[in-house]
């Protein structure tokens, strides 16, 4: 799929640009929205009037309900532009949070973060969630607040100068307290997020451990710990959302205060002896206009600190929002032809003792290639060589090119790899294997087996699968991580022991999918050999030396390759 490069992913203004055509639908609803949003008063003071008028005998009825009709028809094309305007920032939001998302993934494939990254990502998602929130909340409100509020107060000066400026004196004063109590918002909801962010690594450790510090007795002091976090967890969520909620109804209270004055300046207005003549509407429309702008102000301090709440998220973000690296990938994949180790000793970097020697092997595209070994021989070893986790000396080349000379991004558009550990993300099913691309997620889903369970689930792909997948079987995990490794296939694909979880049946039929992948070469190793007749090459490690052949000839020619199939069958 086509995904225009983000310009600077470091810096916020980028993700507006990106979405500049549906931010112009969202202005001009926005703006037809909220100036008609002051139609409201202004038919509200003429309908008072048209009443007292009709009461008085002045007009007839039919001029008060044509007022009235037409009264509904404006307020009814001003909703439309509402729900468009709406609707508009919903996209920009979706789009926006995609891109970030992508962004995330794209750091989570290409960057190494040790072994936490599943839940490094997962709290990363939560706060584009956060961020993303702001930004929605921004747009919307520069609308719903900004110019509503120059509307309202055209509106205002219209109707009478001296005694806007004195009632809306109490406006400045809202803000000027909401920037006062600013820099203690921020410090208490940073303080509720750091609270947050502990306790979600420290639940995470509790689960994954529990064994270990029930065995280990030390059970009751990480039970002390943890309850300790919650306090200090439920403490500071506490006094964040204090700030929060008691904020508003206070900036509410204060720019009410002006009602007192128009009231006053207002009824001397209306009885001819203020500043201005008025009549009951201007009275009205007044009053109504004011009222509005008032409730405006809280809806602006709402802004700041969805703002603010914003800030804090991005601000952790956006070291990993860098370097999009798949936008320096082609569009298509390139094509493999030959897959070459040649006179290949590979072993861990600084582990001289894990060499595995004479790797000769040259495979095919279309090619299926079974490596096998005794446990810790070194399979995993052979993959990790190919993705530069291990060194290796002698050559490997991609089409006749040695892999130490491609760059890191040029080697990653031929290799795919699938470790031992999923990797799940706290995300959706489909969001786990599309990574933020626009994919056909069934018919990975089928590739796997896993499309029948699925269905099966409340929300089918869209099925939140918890924090490394733990809402999933084993089994489930290991295919929908299969899924994510199919879906993003390049030439090469490395499947690390994919199959150690699902029954023999399954393993048939995903092989059988696997077989007929076109323009790939796949390396796959594992302990299951009971199908290794059927691949188009062997690599048998064994006493860290590789025997290379077609299953046949090496179970007649290699009697430790024979007792390994002779014990798999045995097993299987
Ligand atoms: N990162 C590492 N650094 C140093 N030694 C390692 C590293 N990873 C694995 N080893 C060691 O290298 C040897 C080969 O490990 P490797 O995981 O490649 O074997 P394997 O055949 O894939 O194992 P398994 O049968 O468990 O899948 C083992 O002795 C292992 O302890």
């Amino acid at each position: 799929m086509t995904q225009k490069k983000t310009r600077d992913p470091k810096k916020m203004s980028s993700y507006f640009q990106y979405e500049i055509p549906i931010l112009a639908v969202v202005t001009v609803s926005g703006l037809i929205y909220n100036v008609g949003m002051a139609a409201g008063p202004y038919f509200q003071g003429q309908l008072v009037q048209g009443l007292y008028d009709l009461l008085k005998r002045k007009i007839p009825s039919s001029r008060l309900v044509q007022l009235a009709l037409l009264y509904i028809v404006v307020i009814a094309l001003v909703q439309v532009c509402r729900a468009v305007k709406r609707f508009s920032v919903r996209i920009f939001a979706n789009h926006t949070s995609r891109r970030m998302r992508r962004l995330l993934y794209n750091a989570l494939l290409h960057r190494h973060f040790g072994d936490d990254s599943g839940s490094l990502m997962t709290k990363a998602i939560s706060d584009v969630d956060s961020c993303v929130e702001g930004m929605r909340k921004f747009t919307t409100e520069v609308f719903d607040t900004g110019v509503v509020m120059i509307a309202y107060l055209a509106m205002l000066l219209y109707y009478d100068v001296r005694l806007t400026f004195l009632a809306c004196m109490f406006t400045p004063m809202a803000y000027l307290i909401a920037n006062i109590l600013k820099k203690q918002v921020v410090k208490a909801n940073r303080a509720y997020k750091e609270s947050e962010s502990t306790l979600n690594t420290m639940t995470l450790d509790r689960i994954v451990h529990a064994m270990t510090y029930r065995v280990t007795g030390r059970e009751q002091a990480v039970n002390g710990r943890y309850e300790k976090q919650l306090t200090d967890y439920e403490h500071k969520s506490a006094i964040s959302n204090i700030f929060e909620g008691a904020l508003t109804p206070l900036y509410d209270a204060i720019a009410m205060f002006g009602i007192v004055l128009i009231i006053y300046f207002g009824g001397r207005n209306v009885l001819h002896i203020g500043w201005k003549a008025w009549n009951l509407a201007s009275f009205t429309t007044f009053l109504a206009c004011f009222t509005n702008l008032a409730t405006k102000v809280s809806h602006a301090a709402k802004l700041f600190n969805a703002v603010q709440k914003a800030q804090v998220s991005w601000v952790r973000i956006k070291p990993l929002m860098s370097d999009p690296v798949y936008d320096h990938y082609q569009k298509e994949n390139p094509v493999i032809n030959e897959l070459a180790f040649d006179q290949v000793t590979a072993y861990y970097h600084g582990h001289p003792e894990t060499a595995v020697k004479d790797i000769n092997l040259t495979a095919a595209s279309g090619q299926i290639i079974g490596i096998t070994g005794e446990v810790a021989c070194g399979k995993s070893l052979l993959g990790k060589a190919l993705i530069r986790e291990a060194d290796y000396q002698g050559n490997i080349l991609i089409n006749g090119t040695e892999l130490k000379e491609l760059s890191p991004h040029a080697a990653h558009q031929w290799i795919t790899y699938m470790g031992h550990d999923p990797m799940l993300l706290s995300d959706s099913i489909k969001n786990n294997i599309c990574l933020g691309d626009d994919l056909d997620v069934g018919s990975y889903l089928k590739m796997v087996c896993l499309d029948e369970e699925v269905a099966s689930l409340q929300d089918g792909p869209d099925t939140l699968i918890g924090n490394g997948g733990m809402t999933l079987s084993g089994g489930q995990q290991q295919r929908v991580a299969l899924a994510r490794t199919l879906a993003h296939a390049k030439p090469i694909i490395v499947l690390d022991d994919p199959f150690s979880a699902v029954d023999q049946a399954t393993e048939q039929k995903i092989l059988d999918q696997l077989k007929s992948l076109k323009g790939h070469i796949i390396l796959l190793m594992t302990h299951r050999v009971d199908c290794f007749s059927q691949l188009d090459q062997i690599v048998f490690i064994n006493d860290h030396r590789v025997f290379t052949g077609n299953h046949a000839d090496l179970l007649s020619q290699n009697k430790d390759y024979q007792k390994l199939i002779e014990g798999g069958k045995h097993h299987a």
